[in-house]
C-alpha cells in the first residue's frame, strides 16, 4: 500500500496471468494488492493443466507398457488409480493448498487479499466490504469457469466438470464425456486407459473441431482402437440421473447412452457482470474483455489471460501478463502478437498446432498451399512401431512463401511443434526450411517430408 492508503495496482484473480503481473510489479517496487477468491495459481495449477497432465503421464505409461508385446517381451499391466490421485494430491497440488504461494507473494511485497472481488468504480475493487483503491489501475485476470449447456434434465444432476474429474478417488466403470475438445479428449483417454468404458459425445462434426480435420480424424481412429467410443455431430436432448443406474442421455438421433458418470467438457464461461466490469467502463455483456496490443481494456484497466479470449492457454496468460506489467511500468517493449499461438492437446498422439488452420487461412484470403506427411510412413515412425500414429500438416501462404500455420501430431507432437512455431512466428521462407538438415531418424524429419509435398518450385535460398 502507498502512503495515501491506496495501492498502485490491484490485480483481480491470481491464476497464471495475475500471478505474473503481480510478481513483476511488486519486484519493480509498486504497491500491489492481489485479490483471489480461490487458490493462487488458478485453474491451471489445481484443476487444469497440472493435475490433468499428471493423469495423462500415468495413462501414457500404461499405454507404452501395453505396447511391449511383439517389441520387447511381455509385461503384466495392472492399472492403479491411487498413485495417480496421490501424486496429484501431494506433489501436484499440496492437497489443494496455496499457502506456499501466498507466502511467496507476501514475501515479495504483494498483499494477498482473500475473497471474491468486484470492481466498484474506476480504479476501485471491493472485497468483503473492504475497498481497495488503485492509483494506476486494475488488472482483470479472472479466468473462466466450466460452461454447462442448457440440456433438459442436466441441472441438478451430479455431473462432473474438470474440477471433479481431477479429484476423482476412483475410476468409474463407465463414463460419458460431453464435448470432444481438449479437456474432453485428454480426460476421455485417461479414464479409458485406466479401465473405464468411455463414450465421447461431440456436437460438432469431429473431435477437436478447432483444429485441422485430419487431426480430429486421427484421434477418432486411435480412440476407436482403445475402445473409446465417439458419437460425433450429435446433440444431447435430455439427461436423466438416478443413484442406481447413473446417467442416461437421450441423443438427437433417438438413441440412448448410459454410464455411471458424466463429464461435462463443453467449453468455458466468463461472467463480466459478476466482477462489476461495467463500473470500470467495460461492456459487461461482451463475451470477453477486449484488449489492445498492450492489454489495455479501458482507462486504468488492463486484462490478461483467458478473460481476453485470445487463446485459453496458460502460456497466453503468462505472455500477456508480461506485456501488461511492462505497460504499467512504462517500459515499452514488443506489443502482443498472436500470429503464432501454440496449442497442444496432450492426448496420445499429442496434437500440436500453431497459427491458422487451412480453412482459417483460406477464409482470410490467403493463397494456400498445403504440405502433408504421415508419421507412420517416416523412418522414425516405422522404427518406433506401435504408437507411431501422427501427421504433420503445413499451411503455406504461397504468395509470400512462408508458413502461416502448422499441425504436428504424434508421440512427441507438442515437442516437434516448437520448430514450427519458430517458423510461423518468424516467417522463415519455406525455401529456407527446405534447405535445412533434419536429424535422422527423428520425428521432426516429418516436417521435411511435409515441406517436400508443398510443391516443387525451384527454391531460392537467398529470399
Ligand atoms: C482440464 C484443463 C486442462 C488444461 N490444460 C492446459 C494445458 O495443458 N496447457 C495450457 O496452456 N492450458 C491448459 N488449460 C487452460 C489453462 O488452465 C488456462 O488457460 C489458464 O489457467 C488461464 O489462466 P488465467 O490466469 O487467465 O485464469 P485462471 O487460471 O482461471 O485463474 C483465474 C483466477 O481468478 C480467480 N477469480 C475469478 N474471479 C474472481 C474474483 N471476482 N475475485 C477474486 N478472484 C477471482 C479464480 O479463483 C482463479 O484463481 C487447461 C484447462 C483445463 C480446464
Ligand atoms: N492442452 C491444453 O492446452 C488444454 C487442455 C484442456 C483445455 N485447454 C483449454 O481450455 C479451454 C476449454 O477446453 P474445453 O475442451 O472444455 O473447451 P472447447 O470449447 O475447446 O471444446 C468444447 C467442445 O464441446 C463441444 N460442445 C459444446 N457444447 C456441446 C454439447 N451441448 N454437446 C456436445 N458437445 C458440445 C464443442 O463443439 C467443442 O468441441 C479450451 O479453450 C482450451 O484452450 C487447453
Amino acid at each position: 500500500m502507498t502512503g495515501d492508503g491506496a495501492y498502485d495496482v490491484v490485480v483481480l484473480g491470481m491464476g497464471p496471468g495475475g500471478e505474473g503481473v503481480a510478481g513483476r510489479l511488486a519486484e519493480a517496487g509498486l504497491g500491489v494488492a492481489a485479490v483471489e477468491a480461490g487458490l493462487i495459481g488458478g485453474e491451471c495449477a489445481y484443476w487444469g493443466c497440472v493435475p490433468s497432465k499428471m493423469m495423462v503421464r500415468a495413462a501414457d505409461l500404461l499405454a507404452e507398457a501395453r505396447r511391449v508385446p511383439g517389441v520387447a517381451g511381455s509385461v503384466r499391466v495392472t492399472p492403479a488409480w491411487a498413485p495417480v490421485i496421490d501424486r496429484i494430491t501431494g506433489e501436484g497440488t499440496d492437497d489443494w493448498s496455496d499457502a506456499d504461494k501466498a507466502e511467496h507473494f507476501e514475501s515479495a511485497g504483494v498483499e494477498v487479499v482473500r475473497g471474491r472481488g468486484r470492481i466498484t468504480g474506476p480504479r476501485e475493487v471491493t472485497v468483503n466490504g473492504r475497498r481497495l483503491r488503485a492509483r494506476r489501475g486494475i488488472v482483470v485476470a479472472t479466468g473462466t469457469t466450466p460452461a454447462v449447456p442448457p440440456i433438459d434434465g442436466l441441472e441438478g444432476t451430479p455431473y462432473w466438470t474438470n474440477r471433479d474429474a481431477v479429484v476423482a478417488r476412483r475410476v468409474p466403470e463407465s463414463l460419458i464425456v460431453l464435448g470432444g475438445g481438449p479437456v474432453g479428449c485428454e480426460l476421455a483417454q485417461v479414464f479409458a486407459r485406466f479401465g473405464a468404458q468411455v463414450t465421447i459425445v461431440e456436437g460438432a462434426g469431429r473431435l477437436l473441431p478447432r483444429e485441422e480435420p485430419e487431426a480430429g480424424a486421427l484421434l477418432a481412429r486411435v480412440f476407436a482402437g482403445e475402445r473409446v467410443e465417439t458419437r460425433i455431430g450429435v446433440a444431447v436432448e435430455r439427461v436423466r440421473h438416478d443413484d442406481d443406474t447413473g446417467f442416461t442421455l437421450t441423443l438427437g438421433d433417438g438413441r440412448t447412452l448410459r454410464a455411471e458418470h458424466l463429464l461435462v467438457a463443453t467449453g468455458r464461461d466468463i461472467d463480466l457482470a459478476a466482477i462489476g466490469a461495467g463500473n470500470a467502463g467495460l461492456d459487461e455483456k461482451a463475451r470477453f474483455v477486449e484488449v489492445d496490443e498492450r492489454m489495455r481494456a479501458a482507462d486504468g484497466v488492463w486484462a490478461v489471460g483467458d478473460v481476453t479470449g485470445r487463446g485459453a492457454y496458460t502460456h497466453v496468460a503468462v505472455y500477456q501478463g508480461r506485456i501488461a506489467a511492462r505497460d504499467i511500468l512504462g517500459e515499452g517493449g514488443p506489443a502482443a502478437d498472436y500470429r503464432a499461438v501454440p496449442r497442444v492437446t496432450f492426448t496420445d498422439p499429442e496434437v500440436g498446432a500453431v497459427g491458422l488452420t487451412e480453412r482459417e487461412a483460406r477464409e482470410a484470403g490467403v493463397e494456400v498451399r498445403v504440405g502433408f506427411a504421415a508419421l507412420g510412413d517416416s523412418a522414425r515412425g516405422w522404427i518406433h512401431g506401435p504408437g507411431h500414429e501422427g501427421l504433420v500438416k503445413l499451411v503455406e501462404d504461397a504468395r509470400r512463401g512462408v508458413l502461416v500455420g502448422a499441425t504436428s501430431s504424434g508421440p512427441a507432437g507438442g515437442e516437434v511443434l516448437g520448430a514450427l512455431v519458430v517458423a510461423v512466428q518468424n516467417e522463415i521462407p519455406t525455401a529456407r526450411l527446405r534447405h535445412m538438415m533434419y536429424a535422422y531418424p527423428t520425428f521432426h524429419r516429418a516436417v521435411e517430408d511435409a515441406l517436400e509435398t508443398l510443391d516443387h518450385r525451384q527454391p531460392d535460398i537467398n529470399t
